[in-house]
């Protein structure tokens, strides 16, 4: 399996190099340069697996040979092993034709902890075995970070570095950043939005002495095994609802496109998914250009939904290269575009491209607020302001086909909203529960790709 540059000028790499070079050299992101697909036999067979055979089964044709089959075997059952419920991923039923699929089970109470905590597993071995040491930069709006941080903290041949924005993560999820008393870890509170955190970490990669000199990794979803490792939830769900003899709807609060791309992956390898569905909070950049075409940068507005507070959506380029019929040059220029005026226009042929697959909508503050009161009135399910996000936008979208609502992180990492909305404030999960007494440790930095780079160096000792 060799993977390709969205950009088309970076090296073509093996699986284990994808993973460990994150941005690939001509600032594009990796893809498989073919998606395998599964059969309906096999993905029949996948009913009544567990989690972790599943996920093995889903992302076995994509490792090639970096790891053999009982090394990979192994990894992903101790990556799921700190999981608190057995489904790894269960499905609740929220109304007559319409699922929600709780991801926030892992150890940092978000669905990233089902990529991070893999590929914690993966850059261990893949370390191991070579000798060699990373350091980590990764941008968050509040979950990555706690996950990439809970994923690597205490490793002694990787550093992890974590640029969040200052002011605008809760509170729950910047001590969970900034707690963790292992020598390994950085959090470093950065002026700036989300899109501040995120350019800095992309000029590291593509400043090529840096990179190169402290060996540069990255653990955004730019990383292709990020992705892959979010594929699998997508077949659990729906082979849990009769696929592949009945397709599915996904519908995904949606912020840097990560998990909804992995969707995307899912339906190229055969899955029967009928649309997925973007859900936007009031950053509705990726709802705007599905509708009109124009992807416009405004400005990230705070919002009760902070993790999706983006407006520059990485993985959105992934997408473009397949609805450009995979031109690099043509991606290349969108981005350098994006860079220079803030926007870029989409062709109709690639708009019609991605229609097939994805359609979208937003929520509202206030829709947002309702949601989360009505559902824990009908349902008693608690969401999370992200979680409300999508089951606001995928009651919209309700039809004849069974809809899964991704519940992407835990109540109890909003508690402000939660409680604006319920009157009730959600408890952390006793393992947390001392995570406002742990003292803080944390850097200040305006938005100097200067000042991050020195500090890392200086810490690092480079
Ligand atoms: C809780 C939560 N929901 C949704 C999202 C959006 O996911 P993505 O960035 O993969 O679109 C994020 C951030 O990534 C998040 O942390
Ligand atoms: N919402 C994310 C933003 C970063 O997204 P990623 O999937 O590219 O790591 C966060 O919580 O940090």
């Amino acid at each position: 399996m060799q993977y390709i540059s969205t950009r088309g000028a970076a090296p073509v790499l093996e699986f284990e190099a994808t993973m460990l070079t994150g941005l690939a050299r001509d600032g594009g992101l990796y893809l498989p340069e073919h998606v395998p697909p599964m059969t309906q036999a096999e993905i029949a067979a996948l009913a009544g697996l567990s989690y972790e055979e599943q996920a093995y089964l889903v992302m076995r044709p994509f490792i090639g040979d970096t790891f053999s089959d009982a090394e990979f075997r192994d990894l992903i059952a101790r990556a799921y092993a700190g999981f608190g419920q057995p489904a790894r991923a269960p499905l609740k039923q929220l109304g007559p034709n319409h699922f929600l699929l709780e991801l926030f089970h892992g150890p940092t109470l978000a669905f990233k902890d089902f990529a991070m905590q893999l590929i914690g597993q993966l850059f261990q071995a893949a370390l191991a075995r070579s000798g060699e040491r990373v350091t980590i930069v990764g941008a968050t709006s509040g979950d990555t970070g706690s996950a990439a941080i809970e994923a690597f903290r205490g490793l002694a041949n990787v550093d992890v570095f974590i640029l969040f924005p200052y002011g605008r993560v809760s509170d729950v999820q910047r001590r969970q950043m900034t707690t963790p008393d292992d020598a390994n870890v950085h959090a470093l509170a950065i002026d700036g939005d989300f899109d501040t955190c995120q350019a800095l970490v992309k000029d590291m990669f593509n400043d090529f002495d840096f990179r190169d000199g402290v060996r540069l990794a990255g653990v955004n979803s730019i990383n292709w095994a990020r992705v892959l490792a979010q594929v699998v939830y997508y077949f659990s769900a729906a082979v849990s609802l009769g696929a592949p003899h009945r397709p599915v709807s996904f519908t995904v609060p949606t912020g840097n496109f990560g998990d909804i791309f992995a969707g995307y992956i899912a339906r190229a390898m055969g899955l029967p998914i009928e649309k997925l569905i973007v859900a936007t909070n009031h950053n509705d950049i990726l709802h705007r250009a599905l509708s009109s075409g124009g992807y416009v940068t405004d400005g990230v507005k705070p919002s009760i939904s902070p993790s999706m507070d983006i407006q520059v959506s990485s993985n959105f380029e992934r997408a473009l290269f397949d609805a450009y019929g995979r031109d690099g040059a043509a991606v290349a220029q969108l981005m350098d575009e994006l860079k220079a005026t803030g926007g870029f226009h989409i062709s109709q042929g690639a708009l019609e491209f991605l229609r097939e697959a994805f359609a979208s909508g937003r929520a509202s503050e206030e829709e947002t607020t309702a949601t989360i009161t009505r559902i824990a009135q009908q349902t008693g399910e608690v969401l999370c302001p992200h979680s409300a996000v999508g089951v606001h936008v995928a009651e919209q979208n309700l039809s004849a086909t069974p809809m899964v609502t991704l519940a992407t992180a835990h109540p109890a990492k909003f508690p402000d909203a939660v409680e604006a909305a319920t009157g009730q404030r959600p408890a952390l999960p006793a393992r947390m529960a001392d995570l406002f007494d742990r003292p803080e440790r944390v850097t200040r930095l305006p938005n100097d790709l200067g000042a991050v780079q020195a500090l890392i160096r200086d810490r690092i000792s480079v």
